[in-house]
């Protein structure tokens, strides 16, 4: 088996992407962010307080024919951010662009926080992470890609993520038409449950190219880079009128100002982000203010490669034993 499903980004800055989703008898559809970043299938439902949904498309398993609850079990995420949700759980069948899942696990919201309820575009989150970071509890639950891994023609998806664009999460297969040149793969640690690989290095602009191992995680569902403080300010050093604001929760910059682009490696292989991807945003619209794409981690004890640098290339997450992550340009 093989699906494919578009990743259609839900602002005009790229701040998260949606992919359609079915579930259940008859189907409903969902616009899900798919995130390698957590492992949870949770989704807007009838079980989601009326105060908490603000046009959201909603799952109700109540007319699905072919719902069962998950007797017992309850979920409950916190994400980065500080968003939340918590609730119960049906499973259903499932399908993502052609590829289908009968006895999904589908995790209803029975409260969601704050940040989610404003976030009108999204119906719910995919996990593509590791299962042994879902929080059903007593009993944990496989992700999508899990249930589906043993029917695929290759254990792997890909994930092709484009500035202001439609891209493509595939399953199954490797699209050779979707990248360029060689995927370089290396190894990745799944402690406790990201894609976690180690990148061999940075350079900034036309800047020499730094060998250091900077390690960090593949994350769809985070926006933005965050790497060490020390090469974020090397950044931000070639970068006139830049400063690290409290005010604003980071690097912010004149909107007028030059941007070098940002190159990393992974193995022998370089990635060079454009500098309109790391020109992020105004800090309010009309602004002339602008935040950068690129941030410091120092404040999250992890290194993430989100959307900002996976839009800059055409990523493998290679579920074989042992898994890896493979990268290629577009
Ligand atoms: C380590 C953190 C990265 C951002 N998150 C996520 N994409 N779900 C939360 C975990
Ligand atoms: C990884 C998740 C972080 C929280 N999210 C949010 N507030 N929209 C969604 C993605």
């Amino acid at each position: 088996d093989t699906g494919s499903a578009a990743a259609v980004p839900i602002d005009d800055v790229d701040i998260a992407y949606v992919t359609p989703v079915t579930i259940g008898t008859p189907p409903q559809t969902l616009q899900l962010d798919f995130d390698t970043g957590s492992s949870d299938l949770w989704v807007f439902s009838s079980h989601t307080p009326a105060s908490q949904v603000r046009g959201q498309e909603i799952y109700s398993p109540n007319k699905s024919s072919t719902a069962k609850l998950l007797e017992g079990h309850t979920w409950s995420i916190t994400y980065g951010d500080g968003s939340a949700s918590r609730g119960n759980v049906y499973v259903d069948n499932f399908t993502v662009g052609g590829l289908s899942v009968a006895q999904q696990a589908v995790q209803t919201a029975q409260q969601v926080s704050s940040s989610f309820t404003s976030e009108t575009n999204i119906d719910g989150l995919l996990g593509l992470g590791f299962s042994t970071l879902n929080t059903v509890s007593p009993k944990s639950q496989l992700t999508f890609f899990d249930n589906a891994k043993a029917s695929l023609d290759s254990p792997v998806f890909t994930v092709d993520l484009k500035a202001q664009a439609a891209g493509t999460y595939d399953f199954g297969f490797i699209d050779k038409a979707k990248y360029t040149g060689e995927i370089t793969y290396v190894p990745v640690n799944t402690n406790p449950g990201y894609w976690t690989f180690t990148s061999s290095g940075y350079a900034v602009g036309s800047g020499s190219f730094s060998s250091q191992s900077i390690t960090g995680i593949a994350d769809t569902g985070t926006s933005l880079v965050y790497l060490p403080t020390a090469i974020v300010t090397a950044y931000y050093r070639q970068v006139s009128g830049a400063t690290n604001s409290r005010n604003y929760g980071g690097y912010v910059f004149p909107c007028s100002s030059a941007l070098p682009t940002f190159t990393f490696g992974v193995g022998d292989a370089r990635f060079t982000i454009p500098s309109s991807y790391i020109s992020y945003s105004p800090i309010a619209p009309g602004s002339s203010t602008c935040f950068g794409g690129l941030q410091s981690s120092s404040g999250l004890g992890i290194n993430i490669w989100g959307d900002v640098a996976l839009k800059a290339a055409f990523v493998v997450f290679n579920g074989a034993n042992p898994p890896t992550i493979g990268w290629a340009k577009k």
